[in-house]
């Protein structure tokens, strides 16, 4: 979709700041390029919608060498996120987000629906946001508006520099789920620069890790981190990459232990035998459509000749989560719950539980699916001293 050819940038001072780049991002796919400060991410965006020029190579978008399409037909086709935002403070937040539709001559109906439908989207409620100015927004919303702003016009394309660098990281985190839930839906082609290795390898389906100008290792974020193609690299991405790790790692139904389980009608003698043959100390507690209810501890199940249902006895489980969540997600759930295990559903299905043995286990699987992956010892010191 998006392809580098041999790119050299040099600006008129003999700084060269992209050299000889070559890569290639495939159609709904999205890389983060990330490094240090100065070593040429931004200028390689700015030359995807010629904003800026290369000196040498060629660039292709679909297969069309962007060198021969006008730079204002090319820019409409390619969304464009910045850290600043760049909202027009006398426009509201709907106005805003119209701005790329009123452009193409969209009628001002189709432009004003379809942007209430991509704030809805991003998480705005149009009636609520709509008419609001952007000073009238905390930084989080007015990063989603311009999110919302550069999809109005559904454009295959979307260049995103330092798009969370402005918010805190409670809410980057955030923002960044949400891109993540919308990338889902939306497949977009994305190109998104980043200085943050956390960042770069939570959102990258591929990682590009720059040097001075050039591409260091362009992989997934699990190869990156489990083998780094260069002592700079490995660097880069830190010591506490095993860590790191946890952020990439999905939570998958082979993690997962299978405790007892028992149901809110079941007879309280039913749950204690239950529970007494497995050897538990306490079982799952699911509703009549099978849905996570909570649990209940073996001690109040096996009150002698105690009298009622599972019901009259079981607690609330609130620490849970949808299979497939990093099991960084799963760690902060655990400690956020003080839990010693959470659920893991699928929708409304409850799959089995994750425990820290079993978050462990996941993580060394993790690990053991890279060819020169980390030495266990190192994960190992890092999951506990880190804890
Ligand atoms: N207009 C310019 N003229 C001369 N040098 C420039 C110009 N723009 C950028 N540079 C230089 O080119 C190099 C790459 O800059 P670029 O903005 O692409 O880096 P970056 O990786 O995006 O950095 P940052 O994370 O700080 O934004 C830097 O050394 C920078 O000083």
């Amino acid at each position: 979709m998006i392809r580098f050819e041999n790119v050299t940038k040099r600006y008129a001072d003999g700084t060269t700041a992209v050299d000889d780049l070559s890569f290639e991002v495939a159609e709904g796919e999205l890389v983060t390029l990330v490094g240090p400060s100065g070593c040429g991410k931004t200028t390689t965006m700015k030359m995807v919608n010629r904003l800026i020029e290369p000196t040498s190579g060629r660039i292709f978008l679909d297969g069309e060498d962007i060198a021969a399409v006008d730079p204002v037909k090319l820019r409409r086709r390619i969304g464009y996120v910045i850290q600043q935002v760049g909202l027009f403070p006398h426009k509201t937040v709907l106005e805003n987000t119209a701005t790329v539709p009123a452009l193409l001559g969209w009628q001002r109906k189709k432009g004003r629906d379809r942007a209430a439908e991509l704030l809805d989207l991003v998480g705005l409620d149009p009636s609520v946001y709509g008419d609001r100015y952007p000073d009238q927004l905390s930084g989080g919303q007015r990063q989603r508006v311009g999110v919302a702003r550069a999809l109005a016009a559904d454009p295959p394309v979307l260049l995103m520099d330092e798009p969370f660098g402005a918010v805190d990281p409670v809410v980057r985190e955030r923002l960044q789920s949400e891109f993540l839930r919308l990338q889902s839906q939306v497949r977009k082609t994305v190109l998104l620069v980043t200085h943050d290795i956390e960042e770069a390898v939570r959102l990258g389906d591929r990682i590009a890790v720059y040097g001075a100008g050039r591409i260091e290792q362009f992989d997934t974020p699990a190869s990156v981190l489990g083998a780094p193609a260069t002592p700079y690299v490995a660097d880069f991405v830190g010591a506490d990459r095993g860590l790191k790790r946890l952020s990439v790692t999905p939570i998958e139904p082979g993690d997962l232990e299978q405790p007892p389980v028992v149901h809110l009608d079941d007879p309280l003698a039913k749950a204690a035998a239950r529970l007494s043959g497995e050897g538990a100390r306490w079982a799952v507690v699911l509703d009549d459509e099978d849905r996570l209810h909570g649990w209940i501890p073996a001690d109040a199940a096996e009150k002698p000749g105690a009298p009622g249902t599972v019901r009259d006895h079981a607690r609330r489980m609130e620490a849970w989560l949808p299979v497939g969540s990093s099991l960084k997600q799963a760690f902060s759930t655990m400690l956020q719950h003080d839990a010693g295990w959470i659920a893991v559903l699928d929708d409304d299905r409850f799959l089995g539980v994750l425990t820290p043995a079993r978050l462990h286990e996941a993580l060394r699987r993790s690990i053991d699916a890279d060819a020169g992956g980390i030495a266990r010892a190192e994960v190992e010191l890092q999951t506990v001293a880190d804890a």
